[in-house]
Order: structure tokens, then sequence, then C-alpha cells
């Protein structure tokens, strides 16, 4: 049986601080994003990363209508991901050099795991739920996955770009027409952690709603 037992979660009425407060305050603040450059093998193995997405699947998601998936990218696929990057950046760039084009192909063999998060857009079933609660729904199911690597020492990051929107990149992922490319999620051994950058203090995003009566 594990220390933090199912049983010691916290209820509502319970007063104080749990073990889990401080797990999850310091795997909270102690994330960092870590370019895919800086992320080697070994990488998550497939247990891992199934409890990885177990965990994306825990994300809210208003009317369960699940309006994001994630592609894999493993070894055997990463060339064809960087000729997409190669050809994004020739499409923006005729005389890119071929050294620039060699380094965006090396783009896609960063990270020994890598996946590409979807969102689906509100053009399908369930036209009232909206593109940003389907993008908030991604975004908690995104750092669930990162904290839950995290958790297991994992380093990771996010990375988009320019090529997210080719048609090229929506080919290669099969994409439908009402899906959008969001970003790549990378996920390995950090050589080396940076320091944690300075969090915004609440005071700069939090106010306080005060209605004056003769508003009411
Ligand atoms: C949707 C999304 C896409 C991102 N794409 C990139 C990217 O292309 N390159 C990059 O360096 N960081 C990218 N990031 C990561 C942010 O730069 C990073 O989260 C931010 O600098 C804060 O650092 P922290 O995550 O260590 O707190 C992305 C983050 C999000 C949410």
């Amino acid at each position: 049986m594990s220390a933090l037992s199912i049983l010691d979660t916290p209820v509502p009425g319970t007063v104080g601080r749990t073990a889990y407060a401080d797990l999850t305050a310091t795997l909270i603040q102690t994330r960092q994003q870590l370019a895919p450059k800086r992320l080697f093998a070994p990488g998550p193995d497939a247990r891992q990363i199934h409890a990885y997405f177990q965990a994306a699947a825990a994300a809210p998601d208003h009317g369960q209508i699940l309006p994001w998936r994630f592609v894999v990218v493993p070894a055997a696929s990463r060339a064809a991901l960087g000729e997409v990057f190669a050809q994004a950046l020739r499409e923006r760039d005729a005389s890119a050099s071929d050294k620039e084009l060699a380094e965006a192909r090396d783009k896609a063999h960063r990270g020994p795991f890598v996946a590409l998060a979807i969102v689906r857009d509100a053009t399908d079933d369930h036209p009232e739920i909206p593109l940003q609660e389907r993008l908030i729904s991604l975004g908690c199911a995104i750092q669930n996955l990162l904290l839950s690597a995290h958790a297991d020492g994992f380093g990771s990051g996010l990375v988009s770009g320019q090529a997210m929107q080719t048609a090229r990149l929506r080919r290669l992922f099969a994409m439908a027409h009402n899906e959008q490319a969001v970003c790549f999620v990378a996920i390995g051994t950090a050589d080396r952690r940076k320091p944690i950058r300075p969090r915004p203090d609440p005071a700069l995003f939090v106010s306080e709603l005060n209605c004056e009566a003769d508003h009411v």
C-alpha cells in the first residue's frame, strides 16, 4: 500500500495541508520547459507512456466529447516528419541552404518520445462546445501528461513552430478538416536543468469582482 493512500485524499471540509498538497505543489513548481534537443534516451517505456495518456484522459472535458487526440511519432516515422519540416522551411524561404534544410530535418529526431497534440474544432456533432473549451481541455490533458512524466524524473517540452499549419503536416498526420495541430510534446532524459523561471505573481492575473449595490 502506498504511503499516500487514496483514503488520505482531502475531502471537502478537511482542514490542513496533506502530503498530497506538498507533493502536488512540488511537482507543479519544478516542472520546466526543456527544448527537445536537451532530451535524450532513455525515454519513457511503453508502460509509462500508457500511464501518461491515462493521466491525459483525466482532463476536464465539457460534455465528455474528447475533442483532442495525440499522435505518437516513433523512430521509424521521424524521417518523414523531418521532410515535412524541411519542406515547410523551403516554402517559407526558397533560398534556404542545404545546411538549414538539414537542421530542419534534424529537429524531427530530437527527443526519445514525441507526440503531436491535435484539437478538433466545433464543426462536429457538438457545436455547443466552443473551440476555447476544447483547447482548455487539451491544455489540461497536456499538463497532466507533462506532470506525470516529470514525476517519473523525465524532462519535457512543448514545441510548435511554422510547420504546424502546413498542408504537408496535416496530410502526414491524417488530420480531418475540423482538426488543428497545436504542439508537439517531447519527453526524455534531460542532460541538465535550468533555474526554474520566476513565476508571475498572482496579483498580476487575479482580481476581484466588486459589485456596488447600484450596479446590480
Ligand atoms: C501550445 C504551446 C506551444 C509551445 N511552443 C513552444 C515552442 O515552439 N518553442 C519553445 O521554446 N517553447 C514553446 N512552448 C513552451 C513555452 O515557451 C514555455 O512553457 C514557457 O517559456 C514557460 O516556461 P516553463 O514551461 O518552463 O514554465 C510552448 C508552450 C505551449 C503552451
